[in-house]
């Protein structure tokens, strides 16, 4: 059989790029993610993480079908042209999609673990600081959204360097166009028309969150920093899956900051976490988004004190 050629994924919306002869991930379009091993410790700390998670016993089979499939190491050409590199073989999470629309949520309030070097943690902080992650646990790392009436091949894709400091009314907001039929760059009302579908239905967004939840609830064995949490869905297939399943898929990405968990819960996870359930909820219940109100939220960290007057909470 033929080599399959390697390209820089159609449909990325955050971290890394191959593209313009960086380095960066390639897909085989046979539905093979390749990761190239980062330097700095970080591809290692990642192949050591997959390992670790697929051969744990505790980890239980529903929770792993939440992560890309792992494949081992595969030495190919990097996308910038050093040369041949190791890569992280992991499922392709997009080839069932023709026009996906994605958001990564970079999940935590803190985005490096303890113990990291000073330089990093300063890196870390002041990047956090410019986003809603310290006041929602969270923040938009990267999204794209299909033009609803222009073609299944025209996406909405903010620039990442203005979706990263994305203020708490804004990640609200792209919490509603994310799921809204009119199109994303208009002014006028979002219509949120997909929000219970995509959002709310039995097997939706919602639903696979819980069931993440319920597991960060008990688990110990990890702690998960800078990881992102994927949603993905296919616009036309939302629109006509009323009573069907949408086909929505809620995924975790980037373990480069996974830390043994020693036996205590990953609250920092868990808290962005439950944060992001909250707002997504809200989406459905306040389609308006007139149920919420500013408020001064005081959020710790390791580290350090974060403090933020921008926060807002529902109204009770
Ligand atoms: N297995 C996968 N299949 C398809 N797309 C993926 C997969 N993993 C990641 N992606 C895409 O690549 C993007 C970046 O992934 P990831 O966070 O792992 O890269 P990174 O370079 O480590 O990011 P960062 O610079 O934020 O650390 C994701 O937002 C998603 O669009
Ligand atoms: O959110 P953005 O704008 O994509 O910024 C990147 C993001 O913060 C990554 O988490 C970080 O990698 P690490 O988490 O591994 O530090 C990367 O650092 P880098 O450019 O030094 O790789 C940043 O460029």
């Amino acid at each position: 059989m033929a080599s399959p050629i390697l390209k820089p994924p159609e449909h990325q919306v955050a971290g890394h790029s191959a593209k313009d002869g960086k380095l960066g991930p390639l897909v085989d379009g046979r539905g093979l993610f390749y990761k190239p091993l980062q330097g700095d410790g970080r591809g290692d700390s990642e192949l050591s993480f997959y390992a670790a998670f697929f051969s744990h016993p505790a980890v239980p089979p529903a929770i792993r079908s939440f992560f890309p499939g792992f494949h081992g190491t595969h030495f190919l050409p990097s996308s910038d042209g050093s040369g041949p590199r190791p890569h992280l073989a992991l499922d392709d999470l997009l080839p069932a999609f023709r026009s996906p629309s994605i958001i990564d949520l970079k999940i935590g309030a803190c985005t490096w673990p303890p113990d990291s070097p000073d330089d990093y943690f300063r890196k870390c902080i002041a990047r956090d600081r410019e986003s809603a992650s310290p006041t929602l646990g969270f923040r938009v790392s990267g999204v794209q959204i299909q033009n609803p009436g222009v073609g299944a091949d025209s996406f909405w894709r903010p620039l990442r360097s203005r979706v990263r400091v994305y203020s708490v009314e804004e990640t609200r907001r792209v919490l509603r166009q994310f799921v809204s039929r009119n199109s994303p760059s208009t002014d006028e009302k979002l219509d949120c028309d997909l929000a219970s579908v995509v959002y709310g239905a039995a097997d939706g967004v919602l639903a696979q969150l819980q069931e993440i939840k319920a597991w960060f609830e008990e688990q110990t064995i990890f702690h998960f920093y800078s990881t992102s949490i994927l949603l993905i869905y296919e616009k036309d297939a939302a629109a006509a899956a009323v009573g069907r399943s949408s086909g929505v898929r809620v995924k975790l990405v980037d373990f480069a900051h996974v830390v043994e968990g020693n036996g205590i819960i990953d609250h920092n996870f868990l808290g962005g976490l439950s944060s992001l359930i909250k707002l997504l909820f809200e989406v459905i219940t306040d389609p308006e988004g007139d149920g919420w109100k500013a408020s001064k939220v005081h959020l710790s960290c390791n580290n350090g004190s974060l403090e933020s007057n921008a926060s807002v909470l529902p109204s009770t």
